[in-house]
Parts: C-alpha cells; sequence; structure tokens
C-alpha cells in the first residue's frame, strides 16, 4: 500500500476493522487529500476488506497497480491538528529500516547516514517521524524513528553489546553520549601505537635512526616567505598534538553547551541554513585527519598562496624562547602559570605537553586572525571537533582523506614525513597501512561532523578543492547546528 498509494494500514484486532494508519507525506494519498490517518476503509475495488489482513488488503489493492483504485472510507471524525514547524535535523547516526524489526513498514522506510541533513515532515507520530534527505529529489517522504525512538533504539543497541573493552569505539555512531568513554579508549589505543612505534625504532638500522633523529631544536616545517611569516607550523607544537589532550568536555561544559549537547546526546542535531553576512566574522576553517594524509601540506600552500586572506592561528607554548624567536612571532611565550590558568578558563581549543612544556591553541589566537578580516586555518585533532563547533568560531570541518592504497604509493613517493622519532624519512608500506586505518577509525566516528571531504590523491587538485572549500563555507549558505543562530542563554 505505500508504493502505490503513499499510505500504510493497521487492524483492529478486536473488530476486524482496516485503518489507514499514517499517510506519507507527499504520497498519492497524501496528494490527493482524500486519506487521512484514522479513516476506516470499507472497501477497496468494490471488495469489502472487514477481517482482512493487512496483507490481503494490500493485494486487492495491488491487483489493480494502474488506473483507478476505488476506496469506500469512513472518514475520521476529528481529524488530528498538523501544527508542524519546519524542521531540518543533521543525523548523528546510520539508520537503515531493513534491519530493524521494529518499524511498521520496512518498504516506508527511509535508511539515512551519519551526516545526512533530513527535512522532517511530519512529527505527529511520537515514534515515527516522516522525513526526506536532502538534497530531495523525490517528493514523497520516508518513516523515520523519532528522536527518542532512535534514542532508545541506540541505548538497547549499547546494552546489548557483549562486554568488550574496546566496544564503545565501534558503537559510538549509535552512542554519543558515551564521549568521554571513548576519549579513554582512543587515548589507550594511542599509547598501543605508540608501543608498536617503539617496536618498530627499535628494528630499525641504527645508523639511521641516529643521523635522521630529532634534533633538540626546533625547526620549522616551512620556510617564511617574504616578508610573511606562516604561523602555526612549528614541530613541536605539531608533535605535540599527537599526544594531545583535549579540553572538550569542560570547554563543552562553558562555552557551548548547546551544541555539544545536542550532538553528544541527540540521535539527531538540529540545523539551520545559515549565510554568512560580508560584515560577519569569517567561519573558522578546520582541517582534520589521520596523521601525515597531508593537512599541514594543504594548509601550508593554501596560506602561501593568498597570504592575504588566510593565517594560521599562532600557539602558545611555556618553553623558553630561543635567541632568534620572538613572542607574537613563532609563538606566544608564555609562563605555566599563565598558561594553567588559560587551561582553566578553557581559552584553548586543545593544548598538551611534548618534552615537559606545554602547547595550546587558544580561541584568542583565532579571533585574533578573524578581527584582522582574514581567514584563520587551523588543523585540528578529533577531540578538538566540540571545542570549534561554537556559536563564535562556527568551524567549517574539512577531512582530509587519503587516497586507496596504490595511489598513495604512487603519490608520496617522494614525500617524506616527520615522526616522533624521525624527520623526513621516506613514507614506507606500513605508513600507508596505518594512515588508511587511522583514517577508517576517524571517519567511523566523527564523519557526522564533517562539512567537506577532501580526498588527498593529487596536490595540485587538492589544494584547488581546498580553496574552493575554504571560500564556499565563507560565501555560500551552509547548515550548520541551530544553536549557533539562535544561542540559548549560556552558549
Ligand atoms: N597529495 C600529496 N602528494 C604527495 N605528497 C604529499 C601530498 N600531500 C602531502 N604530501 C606530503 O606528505 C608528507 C606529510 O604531509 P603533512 O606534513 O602535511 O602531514 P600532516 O597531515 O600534517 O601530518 P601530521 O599532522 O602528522 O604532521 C609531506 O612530506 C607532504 O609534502
Amino acid at each position: 500500500l505505500t508504493c502505490t498509494v503513499g499510505a500504510t494500514i493497521k487492524r483492529n484486532e478486536v473488530t476486524g476493522e482496516i485503518f489507514i494508519a499514517r499517510v506519507i507525506h507527499g504520497g498519492l494519498a497524501d496528494r490527493s487529500g482524500l486519506l487521512h490517518a484514522g479513516d476506516r476503509i470499507i472497501e477497496v475495488n468494490g471488495f469489502p476488506v472487514d477481517g482482512m489482513e493487512p496483507e490481503q488488503v494490500i493485494q486487492v489493492v495491488q491487483v489493480r497497480s494502474q488506473g483507478t483504485i476505488m476506496f469506500k472510507v469512513v472518514p475520521i471524525t476529528e481529524r488530528p491538528v498538523h501544527n508542524q514547524t519546519m524542521l531540518y535535523v543533521r543525523s548523528m547516526a546510520d539508520y537503515s529500516p531493513q534491519q530493524d524489526p521494529s518499524i511498521p513498514c520496512a518498504d516506508a522506510g527511509m535508511s539515512f547516514r551519519k551526516g545526512d541533513v533530513l527535512e522532517i515532515v511530519d512529527q505527529t507520530d511520537a515514534l515515527w517521524w516522516q522525513a526526506k534527505k536532502l538534497p530531495s529529489n523525490t517528493d514523497c517522504a520516508g518513516l523515520i524513528p523519532s528522536t527518542n525512538l532512535l534514542r532508545r533504539k541506540q541505548r538497547d543497541f549499547w546494552w546489548a553489546q557483549p562486554y568488550q573493552p574496546h566496544a564503545c569505539v565501534q558503537t559510538l555512531e549509535f552512542s554519543l553520549c558515551f564521549y568521554s568513554t571513548l576519549t579513554e579508549v582512543s587515548t589507550v589505543d594511542e599509547e598501543e601505537d605508540m608501543m608498536a612505534i617503539d617496536e618498530k625504532c627499535l628494528e630499525a638500522d641504527e645508523e639511521a635512526f641516529e643521523s635522521e633523529e630529532l634534533r633538540e631544536e626546533e625547526d620549522d616545517f616551512t620556510s617564511s616567505i617574504e616578508g610573511i611569516y606562516l604561523t602555526g607550523f612549528r614541530r613541536s607544537m605539531r608533535l605535540c598534538r599527537r599526544h594531545f589532550h583535549s579540553t572538550t568536555q569542560p570547554t563543552c561544559h562553558t562555552r557551548c553547551p548547546s551544541s555539544c549537547h545536542s550532538a553528544l546526546n541527540s540521535p539527531y542535531e538540529e540545523v539551520v541554513r545559515y549565510q554568512r553576512q560580508p560584515q560577519d566574522p569569517h567561519r573558522l576553517i578546520a582541517l582534520l585527519g589521520p596523521s601525515s594524509v597531508g593537512v599541514n601540506e594543504l594548509r601550508r600552500r593554501l596560506i602561501e598562496m593568498n597570504p592575504n586572506v588566510f593565517q594560521g592561528a599562532l600557539a602558545y607554548t611555556t618553553r623558553a624562547p630561543k635567541s632568534y624567536e620572538e613572542s607574537g612571532r613563532e609563538y606566544f611565550f608564555t609562563s605555566r602559570e599563565v598558561f594553567d590558568n588559560m587551561v582553566y578558563n578553557n581559552r584553548f581549543l586543545e593544548y598538551g605537553e611534548y618534552k615537559g612544556n606545554l602547547y595550546g591553541t587558544s580561541i584568542e589566537s583565532v579571533r585574533e586572525v578573524l578581527n584582522r578580516g582574514k581567514i584563520c586555518v587551523i588543523d585540528i585533532e578529533p577531540n578538538a571537533i566540540q571545542a570549534v563547533r561554537t556559536h563564535e568560531l562556527k568551524a567549517y570541518i574539512i577531512y582530509v582523506k587519503p587516497p586507496p592504497l596504490e595511489h598513495l604509493r604512487e603519490t608520496r613517493q617522494d614525500s617524506c614525513i616527520t615522526t616522533n622519532y624521525y624527520v623526513n624519512r621516506p613514507f614506507k608500506g606500513d605508513d600507508f597501512q596505518e594512515m588508511e586505518e587511522a583514517a577508517r577509525k576517524m571517519e567511523s566516528h566523527f564523519s557526522q561532523f564533517f562539512d567537506h571531504v577532501i580526498v588527498n590523491d593529487g596536490l595540485q587538485d587538492s589544494c584547488a578543492q581546498l580553496l574552493t572549500a575554504a571560500r564556499k563555507a565563507q560565501d555560500e549558505p551552509q547548515w550548520v547546528p541551530a544553536s549557533w543562530i539562535r544561542p540559548t542563554v549560556d552558549s
């Protein structure tokens, strides 16, 4: 009945009467305006349907799949009042009606993936809403679980899992409220990764290790182009970020409660179309991707090619300045006391420790770039996603994805990476595999927050894509969390 007429039916088990259970938005029944939820069906194409099983009724309808289908109905006397307000949401979970035994009619269901934007067209039913996936090329809506129902499914799914120490990693898409647990698990994973690296280093050719070992002093990854110093590319800051400490939880509580809470607790995040006005500050561009995928190469090239438009954010450090360094150029050099105070006051988007010194990217550093009318481009670890998704920064998150393995091998033949132990060592086969694995994890946990994805295959093409995306983020309407536009009292 759903496909042909655009309605679902139900049977009163006591009386055997058949009723319209719901009318699918945009379907034939809805467009005809003749059938409504609650109408009692007496006859279909002249056949009395009282006492029939719903499947039999459907067969009667399908016999006449073309031409006119005649319904004799007793209309519902009191139609529910539809005071629908337009609602758009970004899905924070995957859903497949074919794998959901509780859906009233799987054919009427609509599947969606994390990050999809859905237009909710009907919320009259407490359990099953009707929605369209955007951009939509169909008039007909599909059934999706309501927020409460999906949340309940997530909870049940969570509790139904046998105990596995890492279970929260696999089930994050179902239960973002376990975010803090995930953070701990990721750290453990990272420590394990670190151990793997240690072993590899022990196996490594000692001579090569010695000659390429990280030197104590800090070099820039990049040279400064004429007259312009590229901020935000210092090596220690980047290495430190691999051992990041996220400020996610405290930051969330104080800086972005509405957007964080909605993202963490609700399977749907309400979104609105946002068009930045020319007088508004630029949206922050935040790049993320698995280590060595090319986030900083792309970021550097973008800034180098358009230094008057784009700029990185200067990091803070408690490290003592070297003779040639100036506060406000390589870093903001600061005391540990001041740094701790900034941490306490949630002033960092992310911060961490490297070789006994603290490093961090502050909100003020980003603000300073924005106040100059430039577009701030930073790279972040996934744990900083919530800290940049705020009413003020309105981060546009670009995920840099590795291309397939063969392409990685081909394109990175002459490229080098800096690891915790080596500077500029050529890529090895294992690096590519690790990158792919890290990418898979990152995507499965965080893809719902990606505004744009760049597959970093050919460097030139990726650079062009980044420039286009960074411009689009500023100039074209985008879906953003509704809380950014209608901030609550405490955001
Ligand atoms: N598309 C590409 N083709 C070839 N080489 C690339 C490409 N993108 C990046 N590279 C090279 O790969 C290496 C690693 O890139 P980059 O330093 O930007 O990594 P990253 O993503 O910033 O990683 P990390 O955060 O771990 O430092 C660099 O030598 C860079 O020049």
